[in-house]
């Protein structure tokens, strides 16, 4: 089954039901070491996952841990080119369950992203990346804390699907001509443009089932969570993108109104609903007026409009949702891109699920960990219904890499969520305790000593942080 390399002698197979792992006792778990600082990272969260198991179970539990290639390592095993060979595939596929380091990714050329090839075979639809402040953190903000969010990515399409054509090939041109005399031409809203003869063209596909799926698992989470922070807002630039990331907020808000009318509101609705609320005598067209900006100045067909969604909203929702009701659902609305990049600064506390497309949730997963202490505290999961693979937000650093000084925190926080998803709560706790032990502590790596004030000096090593979280487990 396996060119170069074997599984464990011991240990059993995770399996899926219902787009939920089944785990025994003693799984088997496949893991990729990573490029770069993943072989500072991967050893330092080998050492902490199974020490908390160890303590938490004392032995009834026990990962089996499955080592597969891929990356610069695979190479080296398997051959020039064999960056991500049939054998890694079909571990994961096997075992279900995987976690990995970083993998290095060529700009302008090269061999595309391996790490985004991974999410896409095993179809890893929601990239999940939570930004939660852990007490003692040093960050550049003054009030950390106050951020609280869970990035759900959207993992498969977007510009990520990487369906391009380089400037001056013969497709690019033939495409550009295609578009240029045909397809412009075509549709009236294009007007005269026509695209610069030397340019590179990439195609951003957004799908309704890829859009619809991910909100479907924010809207999931968001139902986990305690009452006030069951919010889910979904992050676009539909404004300039209207019919890719448009329309990923329509069909967010479709499958947000349909498939989970009775447990959420919109934000709009709920300015419907709370104007009615307050002046019980309220006309359709008042109401209107207060929820759209502008209504005087717009055509009559438009206020027609605005007033048949007011009537629709509490034709529909008035009985189930009204009189505050609403309150207690789970409220889905919208921001801007740009906007929410200075929203998770300035208003932190407000927003907690962000739904998000492939290239605004890459961005914004990086930006919110910043805000709570950096890469080094970003960890994240890549979700499907048959399979996940979990791996930190950040990549190889490779200015670090080989000088065991680089933050494990993610990885090990991906580890963490990797516990939890299995069922393992126990161990997941430990390693939490042990990483907020351990900073409040000041026992902490380079990155996070420098913000620390006063500044700790000499920081620890990424092994010595592993086993510092381990020290702390107890505590
Ligand atoms: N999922 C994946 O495997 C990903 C892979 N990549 C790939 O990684 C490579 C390098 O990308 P690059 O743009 O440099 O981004 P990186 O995320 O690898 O690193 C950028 C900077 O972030 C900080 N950082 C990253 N990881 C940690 C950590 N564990 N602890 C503390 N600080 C950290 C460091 O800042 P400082 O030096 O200031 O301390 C580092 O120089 C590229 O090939 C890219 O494609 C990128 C993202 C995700
Ligand atoms: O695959 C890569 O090289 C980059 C991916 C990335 O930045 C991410 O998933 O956050
Ligand atoms: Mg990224």
């Amino acid at each position: 089954m396996y060119e170069k390399i074997t599984p464990p002698t011991t240990g059993s197979k995770i399996t899926f039901s219902d787009g939920k792992p089944i785990v025994p006792d003693d799984p088997i778990i496949p893991f990729i070491r990573g490029d770069g600082t993943g072989v500072d990272i991967w050893p330092a969260t080998e050492k902490v996952i199974d020490a908390a198991v160890e303590s938490a179970y004392g032995g009834k539990r026990k990962i089996n841990w499955f080592k597969v290639y891929a990356g610069d390592e695979a190479c080296d095993l398997y051959g020039t080119y064999q960056y991500l060979p049939d054998d890694t595939l079909t571990a994961i596929k096997e075992y279900g369950i995987a976690i990995k380091g970083p993998l290095t990714t060529p700009i302008g050329g090269g061999i595309r992203s391996l790490n985004v090839a991974l999410r896409q075979i095993f179809d890893l639809y929601a990239c999940v990346r939570p930004c939660r402040y852990y007490q003692g953190t040093p960050s550049p903000h003054k009030n950390p804390d106050k951020l609280d969010v869970i990035v759900y990515r959207e993992n498969t399409e977007d510009i990520y699907l990487g369906i391009e054509w380089r400037e001056g090939t013969e497709l690019a041109d033939k495409l550009i001509h295609y578009l240029n005399e045909t397809l412009i031409p075509a549709t009236k809203e294009h007007g005269k443009k026509q695209i610069r003869l030397d340019s590179g063209i990439g195609i951003k596909p957004i799908s309704k089932t890829g859009s619809q799926r991910l909100v479907r698992r924010a809207i999931e989470q968001a139902l986990r969570l305690p009452k006030n922070k069951q919010k889910v807002t979904l992050v676009h630039k539909g404004n300039i993108m209207k019919y890719t990331e448009g329309a990923f907020r329509d069909w967010g808000y479709e499958l947000a109104t349909s498939e989970f009318r009775d447990v959420c509101v919109t934000e709009r609705e709920s300015w419907i609903l709370s104007n009615k609320e307050k002046n019980p005598d309220l006309t359709i067209e008042e109401n209107a007026q207060q929820v759209e900006p502008g209504y005087n100045a717009l055509t009559a067909e438009k206020k027609a409009e605005i007033c048949a969604e007011v009537q629709g909203v509490l034709d529909a929702i008035w009985e189930t949702h009204g009189q505050g009701k609403w309150k207690d659902k789970i409220m889905v609305d919208d921001r801007i891109a740009d906007s929410i990049f200075q929203q998770i600064q300035t208003r932190p506390d407000e927003y907690s699920i962000l739904a998000t497309m492939n290239l605004n949730g890459d961005y914004l997963s990086d930006a919110a960990a910043a805000i709570v202490g950096g890469l080094g505290m970003g960890p994240g999961a890549n979700i499907g219904d048959t399979c996940a693979i979990f791996e930190a937000t950040h990549g190889t650093a490779p200015k670090h890499a080989g000088l065991d000084r680089i933050n494990p925190g993610s990885v090990i926080l991906s580890g963490v969520m990797m516990l939890e998803y299995m069922g393992w709560q126990e161990a997941a706790d430990l390693i939490k305790k042990g990483i907020g032990g351990a900073i409040s502590n000041r026992e902490v790596t380079y990155d996070l000593a420098r913000l620390m004030d006063p500044p700790v000096h000499p920081p620890l090593k990424c092994s010595e942080f592993a086993q510092a979280i381990i020290n702390h487990f107890k505590d």
